[in-house]
C-alpha cells in the first residue's frame, strides 16, 4: 500500500475531512441566514450570493469524490448537444439506483459550472439534514412530501418562483421517486401490471405526477430535458463511506437532449410519454449491461481545479486554528477540558455519521414499499 493510500485509509483522515466539511458547512449556513435582508433589497443579488455560498459546501463532497478518491466521471452524449450543457437551463431525470447518484450529478454540474445553482426536487425530510438542508433554504430548492394531494400546490409554487432565477440551473428529477430496492421494485413492477404497463427491469415504475407538474411550470424557463442514464463499470456499489475512504469508481453517464417542446402537453399524454422514456431508458441499461457501453460517443468535459482549490481553502483556514487549541489543549493538562473535548468531538462525528447515513439505501425510507390496498388504507384513514 502506497503512503496516499495509508493516508485515505486512516480514521484520523476521515475526522479531519468531516471536521472541515461540518464547520466550514455551519460558517456558510450562517452567512447564509445574514444574506436574507439583500432578498428584500434585490432578490437577484441574494441569488447569486447564494450561489457562490452553496458553491463553497457542495464543492467539497465533489472534490472527495473527484480528488480525494480519483472517481472517473465518464459522459456519453451527442456531441452536437453538448455545446448547450451549462448554457441554458434544463430538467435533468436521473435513474435512482446508486447510494452517491447525486453527487455524480453534482460532478457534472461542477464540469459544466452550474454546481451553485443546481436544483432538486427533494422529499421533506432532507430539509432538516444539518449543512447541506440547511443550505437548500436559500438555494430555493423545491421540497416534497410525496403525497400528491399536499404537493401540487407547494411544488407548482416553487417551480414558478424559478421563473426570473439569474442564472443557467439543472432542476433534478428522480421519477422513481425512491431508490431502488428489490422490495421496491417487486411492488412497483405489481403496479405496472395492474395499470398495463411494460413491465421494467432495471428501473422503478416512474410517478408521472412530478414530472409533469415540473414541465408544465417549466416552459418557457427550461429548454430541454436532459434523460440521464447512469452506471457504474464492473457491478461497482458505490457509497459516501467508500468515497471517504479513498476508494476510486468508475461513473459512466448517457445523457439524451429532449428540447422541452416535444413534451406533451396533456397531463394523460405527459405521463404515457414519461413511461416510454423509462422503458427506453431500461433498454440502456441493459444494452450496458451486456457490452459496458451506451450508444454515444464519449465526450467527457475534464475535472476542474475550482473544487479543490476551495477545499484546500477551507482546510487551511479551519486546520490551524484546530492544531492551536489542540497544542493548548494537550498544555493545559485539565483533564476535565480534554474528556468534554473528546465527547465533543465523539458527538460531532456521530453527527456526520448520521448524516452520510441518510445517503445508505439499507437506511432509505419505506415510500414505495407498501402494497397499493395499504396506502389506500392509510389515505382513506387519513381523510
Ligand atoms: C450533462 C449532464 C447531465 C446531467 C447530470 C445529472 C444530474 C445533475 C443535476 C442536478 C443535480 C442537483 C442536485 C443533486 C443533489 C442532491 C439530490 C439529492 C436527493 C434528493 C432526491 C429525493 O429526495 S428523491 C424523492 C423526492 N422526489 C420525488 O419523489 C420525485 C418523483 N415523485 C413524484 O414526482 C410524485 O409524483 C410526487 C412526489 C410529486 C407526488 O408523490 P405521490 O406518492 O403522491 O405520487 P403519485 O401521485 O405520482 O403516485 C400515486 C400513483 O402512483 C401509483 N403507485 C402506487 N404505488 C406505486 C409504486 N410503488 N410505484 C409506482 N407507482 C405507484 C398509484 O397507483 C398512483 O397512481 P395514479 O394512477 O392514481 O396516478
Ligand atoms: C467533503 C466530504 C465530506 C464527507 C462528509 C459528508 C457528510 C454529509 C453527508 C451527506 C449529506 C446529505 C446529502 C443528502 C443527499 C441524499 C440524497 C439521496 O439519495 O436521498 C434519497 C432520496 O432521494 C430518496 O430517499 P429514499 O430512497 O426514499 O429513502
Amino acid at each position: 500500500m502506497g503512503l496516499l493510500q495509508l493516508l485515505k485509509s486512516q480514521f484520523l483522515s476521515h475526522l479531519l475531512i468531516c471536521y472541515v466539511f461540518l464547520v466550514s458547512g455551519i460558517i456558510i449556513n450562517l452567512l447564509q441566514l445574514c444574506t436574507l435582508p439583500v432578498w428584500l433589497l434585490s432578490k437577484q443579488l441574494f441569488r447569486r450570493i447564494n450561489i457562490r455560498l452553496a458553491y463553497c459546501i457542495s464543492s467539497q463532497m465533489v472534490a472527495a469524490l473527484e480528488w480525494w478518491s480519483g472517481t472517473e466521471c465518464t459522459l456519453y452524449t451527442d456531441p452536437k448537444s453538448y455545446p448547450l450543457y451549462g448554457n441554458e437551463n434544463a430538467i435533468v431525470v436521473l435513474n435512482h439506483s446508486f447510494e452517491i447518484d447525486f453527487l455524480c450529478g453534482w460532478t457534472f454540474c461542477e464540469r459544466f459550472g452550474v454546481l451553485g445553482s443546481s436544483k432538486v426536487l427533494a422529499k421533506k425530510e432532507l430539509a432538516y439534514v444539518p449543512v447541506i438542508g440547511w443550505m437548500w433554504y436559500f438555494l430555493e430548492i423545491v421540497f416534497c412530501k410525496r403525497n400528491w394531494e399536499q404537493d401540487r400546490r407547494t411544488v407548482a409554487q416553487g417551480l414558478q418562483n424559478l421563473h426570473d432565477y439569474p442564472e443557467n440551473f439543472w432542476f433534478l428529477l428522480y421519477c422513481e421517486g425512491t431508490r431502488f430496492t428489490p422490495k421496491k421494485h417487486q411492488i412497483s413492477m405489481q403496479v405496472a401490471e395492474s395499470k398495463g404497463l411494460a413491465k421494467l427491469k432495471y428501473h422503478l415504475l416512474p410517478r408521472t405526477k412530478g414530472f409533469w407538474v415540473t414541465v408544465q411550470n417549466l416552459r418557457g424557463t427550461a429548454a430541454a430535458v436532459y434523460d440521464s442514464t447512469l452506471n457504474f463499470r464492473n457491478n461497482e456499489t458505490p457509497t459516501l463511506l467508500g468515497i471517504l475512504h479513498g476508494k476510486k469508481y468508475h461513473a459512466d453517464l448517457y445523457v439524451r437532449r429532449i428540447p422541452l417542446e416535444l413534451i406533451p402537453e396533456d397531463e394523460a399524454e405527459c405521463a404515457a410519454w414519461l413511461h416510454k422514456l423509462y422503458q427506453e431508458k431500461d433498454a440502456f441499461q441493459e444494452q450496458y449491461s451486456q457490452t459496458g457501453r451506451y450508444p454515444a460517443p464519449v465526450v467527457s468535459p475534464p475535472r476542474r481545479p475550482w473544487s479543490l482549490i476551495n477545499w484546500l481553502f477551507w482546510s487551511c483556514l479551519l486546520l490551524y486554528p484546530l492544531g492551536l487549541l489542540l497544542a493548548q489543549l494537550i498544555s493545559s493538562g485539565s483533564m476535565l477540558t480534554i474528556f468534554t473535548s473528546v465527547a465533543l468531538c465523539s458527538a460531532a462525528s456521530l453527527g456526520v455519521r448520521w448524516m452520510i447515513g441518510q445517503t445508505e439505501i439499507n437506511k432509505g425510507s419505506s415510500y414505495g414499499n407498501k402494497e397499493r390496498v395499504e396506502i389506500k388504507k392509510e389515505k382513506q384513514e387519513s381523510c
